[in-house]
């Protein structure tokens, strides 16, 4: 039997919980400090069992998931190091940043315990057990950051056990993730906060901005609804990587502004198509990094029955629908649908489809 303790069992500690739970010779066991909440945990069936004692998980666990916010870890880590864990104990994290609980982890581990950094590259602006799902990891990659120390058997234990979730499991040096999930994470982040609020200063003076934000503003901006604590935690934990990052961002509008001082037309039709290109080679379908990317608008008449037919047209074809969103950009008067597909062809299928029955369709 291997149990398995989960300390912080919110959107990723409660995944893995899911992902793990009722799987052969396996015993999930969740922690909170908070009694209602471990209630939660075992009442919705997301654990085997759950306690307010970090001690008694801690010491009862063969490998242990510390999923709290960023600016704890280091904290946990400490805790875990005043307990009796089972020898060959194998502890684990998935935060948002990898240095810094890397190098502490070092400086607290006995002998025969073993610290592995982690990060699953999934997640959503969603927080809490609630947002939980054992699908959240699916085809998404999974980081590991073994230290050059770690015996290679308590990594392949690890990655055993981490087959339940789905992922691909990438190793990595601590500090190289840091460099590039600032990139691709933390950077996006702040510009969609930092945009939605531009906007949202404009729309103090004049409402209409809020209301004419249609399917271009949702879709750059659905992370500035991400939790502000667990994004204090991880860019402060990451700011010499994003002070770097945003110094080339600077550079990046600044030529923008040039460009248009210029009318430098060629010179933005340019822009325009390298990030195409480079967005269209992303990987497909990792779930987590990049979600459908095969979508399509219909412009809709303003009643009830139009999803249903829709739907109904394109189940007729078996042809599947990934997604459905009715973009509220308009008021009393004909809305979009935004239709996402898993594939360039059923995207086609679904557009011939809809064109044959009179619907405005644009890919
Ligand atoms: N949200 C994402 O998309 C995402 C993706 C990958 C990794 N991560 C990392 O996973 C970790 C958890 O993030 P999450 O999104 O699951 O957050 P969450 O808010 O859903 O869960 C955090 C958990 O930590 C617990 N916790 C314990 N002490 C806390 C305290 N003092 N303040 C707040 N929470 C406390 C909470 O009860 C909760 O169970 C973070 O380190 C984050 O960087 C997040
Ligand atoms: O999809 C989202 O909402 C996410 O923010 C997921 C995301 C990301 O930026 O890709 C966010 C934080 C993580 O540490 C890993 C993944």
């Amino acid at each position: 039997m291997t149990t398995i303790a989960i300390f912080g069992v919110g959107l990723i500690g409660g995944s893995l919980a899911l992902c793990f739970k009722g799987k052969p010779g396996i015993r999930v066991i969740g922690h909170s400090n908070r009694p209602e909440s471990v209630d939660k945990y075992v009442k919705r069936g997301v654990v085997d069992d759950a306690t307010t004692s970090m001690q008694e998980a801690a010491e009862a666990a063969d490998v242990i998931f510390v999923c709290v916010p960023v600016g704890l870890l280091e904290s946990y880590l400490a805790q875990l190091q005043q307990y009796k864990l089972k020898p060959g104990c194998i502890i684990t994290d998935v935060g948002s940043t990898k240095a810094s609980v890397v190098a502490a982890a070092g400086k607290l581990m006995g002998s025969d315990i073993y610290f592995i950094g982690g990060h699953p590259m999934a997640g959503s602006e969603r927080s809490g057990v609630e947002a939980a799902s054992s699908h959240l990891f699916e085809n998404a990659y999974y980081v590991l950051t073994p230290q050059p120390g770690t015996p290679p058997e308590i990594v392949q234990k690890l990655e055993a056990l981490l087959k339940h979730t789905k992922a691909h499991i990438v190793k990595m040096d601590s500090r190289q993730h840091d460099d590039i999930v600032g990139a691709i994470s933390h950077l996006p982040h702040v510009i969609a906060v930092a945009l939605v609020n531009q906007i949202r200063r404009y729309n103090d003076g004049n409402a209409m901005y809020q209301q004419l934000a249609a399917g271009g503003f949702r879709d750059i901006t659905r992370i500035a609804s991400s939790e502000p604590t667990i994004w204090r935690d991880i860019l402060i934990n990451n700011r010499d990587v994003l002070l770097r990052l945003l110094a080339d961002w600077n550079g990046e509008i600044e030529r923008f502004i040039s460009m248009l001082q210029d009318g430098d037309a060629a010179g933005i039709e340019r822009e325009f198509a390298e990030a195409g290109q480079f967005r269209k080679e992303l990987p497909e379908r990792r779930k987590g990094i990049i979600t459908p990317l095969y979508d399509l608008y219909v412009d809709v008449p303003d009643h009830p029955g139009v999803i249903g037919h829709i739907a109904s047209l394109l189940g007729g074809e078996r042809i599947n629908l990934s997604n459905i969103q009715i973009i509220e950009s308009r008021e009393d008067v004909p809305g979009v649908l935004r239709l996402s597909f898993r594939n360039e062809r059923d995207v086609d299928m679904a557009a011939q489809l809809l064109r044959a029955h009179h619907y405005a369709v644009n890919v």
